[in-house]
């Protein structure tokens, strides 16, 4: 049976949802590996939903700014494919790694290509790739962000990036590990301040559903011209449903039927592709790395409204 565009109360399911929720705010731990997060009030909880059209809805912390972490890795390879095509995909694979975000076990017997963009041997790769091609990675993925979100207060944490950097030795370690398959292009000191720059940036769930929205708009940006073709936003679709919450994904496709992309920051953002964008955002995380109430709280939306590629 085909599915009808019912129009949706996203004001009443996401009050519903925090409502469910609730219960699991503050389960799991901030990410502790990264000491400037550490810090983080585990209490939080905000979630927002965005139309095609950028209207916003929100509950809770949904206009908080926080760290988005590996949810930025989504938007430097949209900013990759759309500056550089499929060159990229010679470079790093598709396919779901199975292992923890930073595990380098498999790269040595891949020959230093990393399973997918969103671990971060991938995503180091592909901050290579956009700094080759652009010549400044992170004000480049910056300057986007600011417009998709139609927020120019966007910015990095400088706390959050300095603390990375000083604990960014399992990073290191991949990116040299890389460059020594020369899967690298520049040198590998730069990128890594290119990468934990890209980590440290903050923002809201509001500016995050309104930044994701290309991909609910099937290629498009906000100002309504064209940033991927149509099948280049749903690879990244796809990539995000099979490898954007990492050795969870199988389990998060399972619980909430959308392609997301985690953050140890705790955020979430989800896709809708042809209705929404969502985010989701609190701290407590899962052994994973996925925040444990964001996971429960997507879950909830797409089992209220039906709304699921499935
Ligand atoms: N999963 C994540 O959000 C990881 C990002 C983090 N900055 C790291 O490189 O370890």
């Amino acid at each position: 049976m085909e599915q009808q565009a019912v129009a949706l109360d996203y004001q009443a399911v996401l009050e519903q949802v925090a409502a469910d929720v609730a219960p699991l705010i503050g389960s799991g731990r901030p990410a502790a590996y990264i000491p400037a997060l550490a810090g983080v009030d585990p209490g939080r909880f905000g979630m927002a939903v965005a139309d095609l059209h950028g209207t916003v809805h929100g509950v809770g912390d949904w206009r908080r700014p926080f760290s988005a972490q590996s949810i930025t890795k989504v938007f430097t390879l949209a900013l990759v494919l759309a500056a550089g095509g499929d060159a990229l995909w010679r470079r790093v694979g598709r396919e779901p790694s199975g292992n923890p975000f930073n595990s380098l076990v498999q790269l040595e017997y891949e020959n230093g290509i990393p399973r997918n963009p969103f671990i971060n041997a991938g995503a180091l790769v592909v901050t290579d790739a956009l700094q080759t091609l652009t010549g400044d990675a992170s004000s480049e993925l910056l300057e986007f962000l600011r417009e998709e979100s139609g927020n120019p207060e966007l910015g990095f944490d400088a706390e959050v990036a300095a603390s990375e950097a000083a604990h960014g030795d399992r990073n290191a370690a991949l990116a040299h590990f890389m460059a020594s398959y020369g899967n690298i292009a520049g040198p590998v000191p730069a990128l890594l301040d290119h990468y934990f720059w890209q980590c440290s940036i903050e923002m809201s769930c509001a500016d995050l559903t309104l930044a994701a929205r290309f991909l609910a708009r099937h290629g498009l940006r906000a100002d309504g011209s064209r940033l991927l073709s149509r099948s280049e936003a749903k690879q990244i679709n796809a990539v995000m449903l099979t490898c954007g919450t990492y050795d969870a994904a199988g389990e998060f496709a399972h619980r909430v039927g959308l392609p997301g992309k985690s953050g140890v920051g705790g955020g979430i953002v989800a896709v809708v592709p042809g209705r929404c964008t969502l985010c989701v955002w609190s701290p407590g995380l899962d052994e994973r790395g996925n925040s444990v109430a964001g996971v429960a709280a997507l879950d909830r939306f797409t089992t209220l409204t039906g709304l699921s590629v499935f």
